[in-house]
């Protein structure tokens, strides 16, 4: 691993962070498709630089982030993206509140501005689902000021030197609109792909304890052939889902193997020719 992500892993490992915030730091296992995307995206926050995950449904966004949170021992708070997301989901909220039997107002404290204050990790999912007038407020936040004015409290929010920010996007799925050049300039953009192969069996072998061999061996084949048929253009790519796939291994320990491919995967996609070629590349496998 590079010298400056060890470093900062071993400076990270010093904070102590405040006990109620422990268990929002997740646990790690994301298999990087290849031996640079997760080091590289590393750097990019370990020199405080926005990160853009760009990648389809199911292919380890959330999971990568997940992970980086857990090696830096760094709480992470979430942001789902949506047309209704407004600036208090994303800032916080005035509240009225009794203490000491008096009735005061009090800003109860959304995610962005806790992250930037205790240095943690925001992940922004699905950011191209948002209103465009919505995410003009992270403009400060996102490049070299890191800084927020709270429109709700007129507090200047300087953020503490670990806060990091990573976004995710489906680039092409339905609903979306194509990011505002502004907001896309600020981060730095990674492509994650699906994982396959010696990745893909690793997972399968990480997150079942006793998957039998033969299934294990079917699914890496299925996935392999649904992989080439994206290629192909034949389906689209979505049908080779990392989390369709591993849903399809849990069915299947429990009811018929075919069934189990058709609900966690062939039943997923639109298109009918979609959904009977995948049952014809599971049907070679099931024999
Ligand atoms: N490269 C990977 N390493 C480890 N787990 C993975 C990987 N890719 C997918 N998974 C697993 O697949 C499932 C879906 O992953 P995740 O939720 O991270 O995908 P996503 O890209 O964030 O999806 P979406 O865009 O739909 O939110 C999880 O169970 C996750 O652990």
């Amino acid at each position: 691993m590079l010298a400056i992500i060890q470093q900062e892993i071993q400076k990270r490992q010093l904070i102590t962070n405040e006990l109620r915030y422990s268990n929002l730091i997740p646990q790690g296992g994301y298999k990087s498709p290849d031996e640079h995307l997760f080091e590289d995206v590393l750097v990019s926050l370990v020199l405080k630089k926005p990160v853009l995950l760009k990648g389809p449904s199911g292919s380890g966004k959330t999971k990568m982030a997940e992970s980086i949170a857990a090696l830096f021992n760094q709480p992470m708070h979430s942001i789902n993206c949506s047309v209704d997301l407004d600036a208090e989901s994303m800032l916080g909220f005035k509240t009225v509140v009794q203490k000491d039997n008096q009735t005061m107002i009090e800003f109860i404290e959304g995610p962005i501005v806790k992250a930037m204050k205790l240095g943690h990790l925001l992940y922004i999912d699905e950011i191209n689902m948002a209103k465009p007038e919505t995410l003009p407020i992270l403009h400060s936040v996102l490049d070299y000021r890191r800084m927020l004015t709270n429109p709700f409290t007129g507090e200047v929010i300087h953020a503490h030197e670990n806060f990091g920010v990573i976004a995710a996007i489906n680039e092409g799925y339905i609903g979306t609109t194509p990011m505002n050049e502004a907001l896309k300039n600020r981060f730095i953009s990674y492509s994650v792909p699906y994982i396959s192969g010696e990745q893909l069996a690793e997972l399968l072998d990480e997150t079942y304890d006793d998957l039998q061999m033969d299934l294990k061996q079917m699914m890496l084949n299925l996935s392999q052939d649904l992989r080439q048929q994206v290629i192909t253009g034949l389906l689209s790519e979505e049908a080779a889902s990392i989390r369709s796939l591993l849903d399809a291994i849990d069915l299947a320990q429990h009811i018929d193997i075919s069934r189990a491919i058709q609900y966690a995967i062939s039943e997923k996609l639109e298109d009918q020719s979609e959904k009977q070629l995948v049952m014809e590349l599971a049907n070679t496998w099931i024999g």
